[in-house]
């Protein structure tokens, strides 16, 4: 089985208003995808047709071939982690780790008792007590644990303090490492998760608006930094991000292809090319201004 998964022209609509618009999409499976969206962008309602919760009523999505909506063998192979309400949930974390093992056929069950030992959740508490956070570290360990082919958490870690997310990002790391899935990561935590990401997906009003590799993604922006007036001159005619200045010296976040012609050029005037963030270009990118330009 590949789990690459083919989105082809997919709306969706919540009475008149459109939450998904026209959107096509191909991922790769064993990579990691951040899905980055400001508020309202249409990030849950898209994982939430991915992960077969809803059905899909305009245009298609197919996992290995096949539409996974209530077909069985396809949605095993689907798991999606979200901030869950579990105040009615008397079951403790042991119990609840013993019946994913039946219904998630890659399940780890010592990696599991790892995960809980390392978030120090206490197995034998029912888990409608445990703290918020402790409860999205609950549903990280199952996330991890459970090895689905399609691994989806939306927002999952939003509870959990730092320390703990730390400790999500290392193992997810290391665990993709040595089994490879499909990783979708909804987060606004952007500046935090970017170095987890193979690729990224930016949503804005329903649209995707941007899908590339990371690592290009990044390339393709870059902050110049020098003598105010030799800066305005280098970055003409460029997009720009934003502009910084403190007396006569000058930061300005240009985005676009930067040869490195023009970058040696920016040396020879003495001026500093440095990189830029994923955080930098996604609030740009979703900016009022980049949306009218
Ligand atoms: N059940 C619903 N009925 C009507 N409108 C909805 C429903 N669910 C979501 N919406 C609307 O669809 C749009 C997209 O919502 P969605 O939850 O997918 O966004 P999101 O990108 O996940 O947002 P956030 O980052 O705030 O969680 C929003 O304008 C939201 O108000």
């Amino acid at each position: 089985m590949t789990f690459d998964i083919e989105i082809k022209n997919l709306s969706l609509y919540y009475r008149q208003f459109t939450a998904l618009n026209d959107i096509s999409l191909n991922l790769e499976s064993g990579r990691i995808y951040g899905l980055l969206g400001r508020n309202g962008a249409g990030k849950t309602s898209l994982l939430t047709l991915l992960a077969t919760f809803r059905k899909v009523k305009k245009g298609s999505i197919q996992i290995d071939g096949e539409d996974p909506f209530e077909n069985a063998a396809v949605m095993q192979h689907i798991a999606f982690h979200y901030e869950a309400d579990y105040s009615e949930l008397t079951e403790n974390i042991k119990d609840m780790l013993n019946s994913a093992e039946r219904y998630r056929p890659y399940f780890d069950r010592d990696y599991a008792h790892y995960l809980a030992d390392r978030f120090k959740l206490p197995l034998k508490k029912p888990i409608k007590k445990l703290s918020r956070g402790m409860q999205s570290a609950f549903e990280v360990t199952l996330g991890l644990a459970s090895r689905t082919p399609l691994t989806i958490f939306d927002e999952t870690y939003l509870g959990m303090d730092a320390p703990a997310r730390e400790i999500f990002y290392r193992e997810l790391l290391e665990d993709q490492a040595s089994h490879p899935r499909t990783i979708i990561l909804s987060t606004h935590l952007v500046s935090e998760m970017d170095y987890l990401f193979d690729d990224v997906i930016i949503l804005d009003q329903g649209r995707i608006i941007l899908h590339e590799d990371y690592e290009t993604l990044v390339s393709k922006g870059a902050s110049i930094t020098g003598a105010a007036e030799e800066v305005d001159a280098f970055v003409t005619g460029m997009t720009k991000l934003n502009e910084q200045e403190l007396g006569n010296t000058k930061a300005v976040m240009v985005y676009g292809e930067l040869a490195d012609a023009r970058r040696t050029e920016a040396q020879r005037k003495g001026l500093e090319v440095g990189p830029i963030s994923l955080q930098d270009l996604f609030i740009y990118l979703t900016s009022e201004e980049a949306r009218y330009e």
